[in-house]
């Protein structure tokens, strides 16, 4: 007991790790397993609306409360859930799980189902569709009880835990019925777990491990200046299924990458996990070795060989599949053909990973086809016949990619795809937290984080949150907080440069001036390399280029392990974006840049697909130098940040900093291409918009470029040229759904769009704007008449925000938020916006969390209003009592025309009170029930109230609790009923 009191706050914030309730709810797990928690007590600690932390608090208050040998068991099932590198900083006093015999043996299936927890949370969150399945036919789960269960808030395990603890609650039949259908599913998998390898296997196998091991022990990024291990920074990323995948969004853990959710092409078998720059991609890439390497996940495959991309494009020799693995990977010491063919007989117990297939030197193409995996071959055939799955079908592949390198050709031969979004709010508090180890420090950090949200918006991109957290004394010192990505990567360059000298207090003495010289150099590397995408230089291509070992001391720089020699060392940028952010320097202050460099910056003469050949190192720094030209391989998306650095740098807010090396007229005249080329990329996609069809709104659907252009604009800080640079844009609505926003767009959008002359409706669907991004578009509200936001990972917290400025916003009539992750705790802010606002038009709220609770709150609201045209609130659970509640409140609505209430869980007294509405409107047009469990009876309800209304158009029924015959015979009655 006194280890637990005594290290409460080291046990809460492991069990609280990342923001993520896993580690928590696996240690409860077994804690119910050693009938330590008994049901009451796992009910109380799982109640709804608690947050992680006060669940973790109620745990360690209970494990007190039971005394000293619930505490015990307590410490042991945290130590065997704890990953080692939390461990290290606990003690556990030595503390051990029960003894086999002191657990009581199941004597019931229902007893069962506890003591076997852990191991069944395990067996199920790769198959819930099917355990569902097998309890809904036997009669056990009824649909309703499937959807509860499928809540796309949880992550698979939690999935699987709140399926368990409904088939508990069902009793014994339904429990045995389970347990039948696992013991099934186990006895059908192909691949017993306590296959027997072959000794020679298992001392490949350990090779693999301890070398992977070494590999990702230490975060890259910080190769060059401190040895921060992987273990003590790693925090976990937002990671769903991605969007256009068919899947709704759900979160997912590391392991579920590989697991079945998602998946969309069983024949397939690489796994793609793209992300943007700097989301992390690398960094989970090496988590996954890591974990695999500890033995700690992904155990089921024997052999993992794991490939960079970047590397492999300097691979100019022909080769087979065989060295590829032995010579890039690990060389097996001995039983070479012995080890290939047992990988070759058994593909299933091989892993592949592949980062960063965007930064191989060409575009994806399944024009060559190999099968053989002896046979010699460019390494480009190799890599697109293994993601294609031609060459050793059957092994599991993860990549990685940014999105845009994510190509139909490609898309074709992915099992799914999975999204990485970078750090949720609790991830970015958890990192900053995990690198600071003074507490006091961190809090100063997240203090000033939360004062500025254009900054804590940037934060979600790790490798943003990476360089503020590094910067911490700049940022706390300084007395203007960074808004842009430029400030920031300003920020991390003067760290660099002043960690190495005391020379340059601050910027206005000179600290730029001072190391011009490397700024020049590096620059110029980087832009000679991005022209070619090229990533990793060798030392003739540094001396080229001037830079010495004192510019390579600066830490910009890391050295490049695997492809160094000891006679010629190999180098790549801390970070791509780094590299970028170099050449941007280099473009802003070389005299020698002219006009046609920006100009091909900013307009792309050579897209993505048609890439040829794309070189690296050796050939590519003496093609590249021909200055002020990309060559055919020049990657748009890196390009594309350049740009963005380059519009920052020529903002007036670093004139100063500038003028420092560089003078002003020539500054002036590089800023002014900037603005023409940026101003002409707006209307050439303003140009693009299609007259309206008569009766049609005027809209634009913006392209992902667009949202770049933005990016650039709101870089500037000048809003005079944001102005302008809308003045011709007419528009009545804005459709940038599938563009990737994140709350670092949404925070340039509204910098733009508040300068839009007459308002829009702005329609975002589909993106990742996120409760952070919900704030930083507050300020073009103002213009919006509409604004879409379905399917964006928005909470009650960000419906707050949204709702106190939309009351205030003169033009706003129309809301739509489908398939977030609202619950009855928003509603109340949307009773106040109806009645607040005269001239609201149309709520849609479907696919949310909304239950009877919400929906009579809901209608405090509805009640005072006189506008409302149209509720949508498709796929919540206000079931009966809802229904009644908001049948009631728009009796006397004058306006109502459409009321969306299908799939509901509504049976017939839900459709009694939705008969008096429709007896009493006059307004209403549309009502729609498909998918409740209405019966006959509840149906007479309807047809004797649409005898009292003339005016009322159609009724939509289709899946609810009706015979054909039913169905035949209502139809004969009313043919406004619709089936
Ligand atoms: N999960 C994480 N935990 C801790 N730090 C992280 C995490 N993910 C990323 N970072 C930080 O952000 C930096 C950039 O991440 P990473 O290189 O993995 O991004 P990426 O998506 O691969 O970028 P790119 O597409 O530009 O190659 C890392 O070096 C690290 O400092």
């Amino acid at each position: 007991m006194q280890l637990v009191q005594g290290q409460r706050e080291e046990l809460l914030q492991a069990l609280c790790c990342g923001g993520s309730a896993e580690g928590l709810e696996s240690v409860i797990d077994l804690l119910l397993a050693w009938d330590l928690l008994v049901w009451e007590d796992y009910q109380d600690l799982c109640a709804p609306f608690q947050t992680l932390s006060s669940r973790a608090r109620g745990l360690l208050d209970l494990a007190c409360i039971k005394g000293e040998s619930a505490c015990a068991l307590l410490l042991a099932a945290c130590s065997r859930i704890f990953p080692e590198s939390q461990k290290v900083v606990l003690s556990f006093g030595g503390c051990k799980p029960p003894l086999e015999v002191e657990v009581p043996h199941p004597a019931t299936a229902t007893q069962a189902l506890r003591c076997h927890r852990p191991h069944l949370v395990r067996s199920l969150r790769d198959g819930i569709t099917t355990a569902l399945k097998a309890l809904l036919d036997s009669g056990n789960f009824t649909i309703y009880d499937c959807d509860e269960v499928q809540l796309l808030l949880y992550t698979p395990s939690q999935q699987a835990r709140c399926l368990l603890d409904r088939v508990q609650s069902k009793g014994e039949s339904a429990a045995a019925i389970l347990l039948q259908h696992i013991q099934k599913s186990k006895d059908n998998l192909t691949t017993p777990e306590n296959e027997e390898h072959p000794a020679e296997c298992l001392l490949y196998k350990k090779k693999l491990q301890s070398s992977l091991s070494a590999q990702s022990h230490f975060l890259s990024t910080y190769g060059g200046m401190e040895n921060l291990s992987l273990d003590d920074i790693y925090t976990e990323g937002l990671l769903e299924v991605a969007q256009g995948s068919g899947e709704a969004q759900q979160p997912l853990g590391l392991e579920d990458i590989l697991g079945h959710v998602g998946t969309l092409n069983e024949e397939a078998d690489t796994v793609l996990v793209s992300g943007e720059a700097g989301s992390g991609k690398s960094t989970l890439m090496q988590r996954l070795l890591q974990l695999w390497a500890q033995g700690a996940a992904l155990q089921e495959y024997l052999f993992l060989f794991s490939f960079s991309c970047r590397r492999l494009s300097a691979e100019e020799r022909e080769i087979s599949l065989r060295d590829l693995l032995f010579t890039h990977c690990c060389w097996p010491d001995r039983d070479q053909d012995m080890l290939f063919q047992y990988m070759l007989d058994h593909p299933h117990k091989v892993l592949f990973t592949f980062d960063g297939v965007d930064e191989f030197r060409l575009g994806f193409s399944d024009e060559r086809k190999l099968c053989c995996p002896t046979q010699l071959a460019p390494i480009s055939v190799l890599l697109f016949n293994l993601l294609q799955g031609s060459l050793m079908k059957g092994v599991r592949k993860v990549a990685t990619s940014r999105p845009v390198a994510v190509t139909p050709a490609l898309k074709r031969y992915l099992r799914k795809e999975v999204s990485l979004k970078g750090f949720s709010t609790e991830g970015i508090d958890c990192f900053v937290r995990k690198h600071h180890s003074d507490p006091a420090v961190a809090k100063r950090v997240l203090g000033s984080l939360q004062s500025n949200t254009a900054l804590f918006g940037l934060c979600h991109t790790p490798v943003f949150c990476w360089i503020v957290s590094q910067c911490s004394r700049e940022l706390l010192g300084c007395g203007r907080s960074p808004q842009t990505i430029t400030d920031i990567y300003l920020m991390i360059l003067q760290h660099f440069f002043q960690r190495r000298s005391s020379r340059w207090p601050s910027p206005d003495l000179g600290w730029l001036k001072g190391n011009a010289g490397t700024v020049m150099h590096l620059g110029r590397l980087a832009l000679d390399g991005l022209w070619l995408s090229c990533f990793v230089f060798s030392g003739v291509e540094l001396q080229r280029c001037g830079v010495t070992e004192e510019d390579i001391c600066t830490g910009f720089l890391i050295h490049t392990k695997e492809h160094s020699s000891p006679e010629s060392k190999h180098y790549e940028f801390l970070h791509v974006t780094m590299q970028c952010f170099f050449a941007a320097l280099f473009i802003v202050l070389n005299n020698d840049i002219g006009r046609s460099t920006i100009q091909n910056l900013f307009y792309p003469q050579y897209r993505q697909d048609s890439v040829l050949a794309r070189v690296c190192l050796g050939r590519c720094l003496s093609a590249g130098s021909q200055k002020g030209g990309p060559d055919e391989g020049a990657e748009r998306p890196n390009l594309e940040i350049t740009a963005t650095f380059v519009s920052g740098l020529l903002s007036q807010r670093h004139r100063k900093l500038l003028l420092q090396t560089f003078p002003a007229p020539t500054l002036d005249i590089k800023c002014m291409q900037v603005i023409k080329a940026l101003s002409k990329g707006m209307r050439k996609h303003f140009r693009s918009i299609p007259q309206p069809i008569q009766g049609e709104k005027k809209s634009m659907h913006a392209m992902p470029e667009f949202v770049w252009l933005i990016k650039c604009i709101y870089e500037m800080q000048e809003s005079a040229f944001a102005k302008d640079a809308l003045a011709s844009l007419e528009v009545e609505h804005l459709k940038l759904t599938y563009c990737n926003i994140g709350p670092v767009e949404c925070t340039a959008l509204a910098y733009v769009l508040q300068h839009l002359k007459t308002s829009v409706g702005l329609q975002l669907d589909y993106n990742s704007v996120g409760d952070v991004g919900v704030e930083q578009l507050l300020p073009c509200l103002e213009i919006c008449h509409s604004i879409y936001l379905r399917n964006n990972n928005i909470s009650d917290e960000g419906i707050h925000k949204l709702i106190d400025k939309g009351i205030q916003c003169e033009n706003l009539q129309k809301i739509a938020l489908f398939n977030n992750k609202l619950t009855d705790a928003c509603t109340k802010y949307f009773a106040e916006l109806l009645k607040k606002k005269p001239h609201f038009l149309s709520l849609r709220l479907g696919n949310n969390y909304i239950t009877a609770v919400g929906a009579e709150q809901l209608a405090v609201g509805l009640k005072s209003n006189r506008s409302l045209k149209y509720l949508g609130l498709w796929g919540n659970k206000v079931r009966d009592r809802g229904a009644e509640a908001l049948a009631q409140a728009l009796q006397d609505s004058p306006s109502l025309v459409w009321l969306s209430l299908v799939d509901n869980g509504i049976s017939s007294a839900g459709a009694c009170a939705l008969a008096e509405l429709i007896k009493s409107s006059k307004s209403l047009e549309e009502l729609w029930l498909t998918k409740n469990c209405i019966t006959r009876e509840g149906v007479e309800y309807l047809l004797q109230a649409l005898e009292k209304n003339t005016s009322m158009k159609s009724i939509w029924l289709r899946g609810n609790e009706l015979s054909p015959e039913e169905v035949e015979e209502v139809t004969q009655r009313d043919s406004r009923v619709v089936f």
